[in-house]
């Protein structure tokens, strides 16, 4: 896919992994919506970016993703502003082991909302032009991170459901890709703030400090570069692909098909 001129909404942008995707799609040519919580974050990267690109190439949109009425508005807005939607980027999560249900709230339910809610931009079915939703999910969607089961738990539901999108999307006409984005250990505040998020498993921070120093630490660049080759390549659909130091790839899993 060309990113020239596309529409794209990015959420949790304001910071971290987001803020690295919003960068990466502003610099190939798209349009791009930020939506977060975090208002004076989100307002202060508008600011620097219009310096940058120029005030029409974004909006920022306060916007929080476990309401519904929001992330619709959100949508709208946007599509409003700028003429449709082709890319969504489900980035926004949290690490909370304390406050369990919020994490599901946000990493799982409010992806699946996200989702249902571009689609009736998106989907050609629903007058849409196509094109592709890409959910950063994590390592630990892939393979159990013990200090923190219910984020583990959230990560294998995202790529559970982009999977499951993505081959109800071939079947049905759909005309988007569905995408998870799986990174290791990133330096971002999610990261940097894990002792403090771990509730009942905080004596297993030094059993994960250890993990994140044998696989080590990816860049928010490293990333975003990953979602990119994910956005643009048009033969990617219902991959979970696995970026760590060490390198990326395409994860495959078992067939069940006879
Ligand atoms: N940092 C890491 O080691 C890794 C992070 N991830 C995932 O990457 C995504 C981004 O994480 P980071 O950039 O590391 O975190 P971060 O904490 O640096 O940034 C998260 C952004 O999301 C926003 N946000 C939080 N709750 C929100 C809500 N309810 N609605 C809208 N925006 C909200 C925050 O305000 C913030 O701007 C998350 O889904 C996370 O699970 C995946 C693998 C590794
Ligand atoms: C608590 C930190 C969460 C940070 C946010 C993330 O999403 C980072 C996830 C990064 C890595 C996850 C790795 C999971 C690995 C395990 O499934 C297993 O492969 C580890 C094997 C143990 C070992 O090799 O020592």
């Amino acid at each position: 896919m060309e990113l020239n001129g596309k529409i794209a909404v990015v959420t949790g942008a304001a910071l971290g992994i987001g803020k690295a995707i919003t960068e990466i799609l502003l610099k190939n040519g798209a349009k791009v919506a930020l939506l977060d919580v975090n208002e004076t974050a989100g307002k202060s990267l508008k600011e620097a970016l219009d310096k940058q690109y120029g005030q029409e190439r974004t909006l920022f949109l306060n916007c929080n993703v476990e309401s519904e009425e929001q992330i619709k508005a959100a949508f709208q807005k946007t599509a409003d502003n700028f003429g449709g939607i082709d890319i969504l980027c489900n980035n926004a999560g949290i690490l909370n082991e304390t406050t369990w249900e919020k994490t599901v709230s946000i990493n799982l339910v409010g992806v699946i909302r996200g989702t249902y809610l571009a689609l009736e931009h998106m989907s050609k079915l629903s007058g849409g032009r196509g094109g592709v939703i890409v959910n950063t999910a994590s390592m630990a969607g892939l393979g159990p991170l013990l200090s923190c089961p219910v984020y583990t738990a959230t990560k294998h539901g995202v790529i559970g459901f982009t999977r499951a999108m993505a081959a109800a999307s071939t079947a049905s006409g759909y005309g988007v890709r569905f995408n998870a984005l799986c990174p290791g250990f990133v330096q971002t505040d999610l990261f940097t703030t894990i002792p403090s998020k771990l509730g009942q498993f905080s004596h297993l921070a030094d059993a994960t400090e250890k993990l994140a120093e044998k696989f080590g630490i990816l860049t928010v660049s490293e990333v975003a570069e990953s979602l990119l080759e994910l956005v643009t390549d048009e033969t990617k659909n219902g991959e979970a692909f696995l970026v760590f130091p060490q390198g990326k790839k395409y994860v495959t899993f078992p067939s069940f098909s006879s």
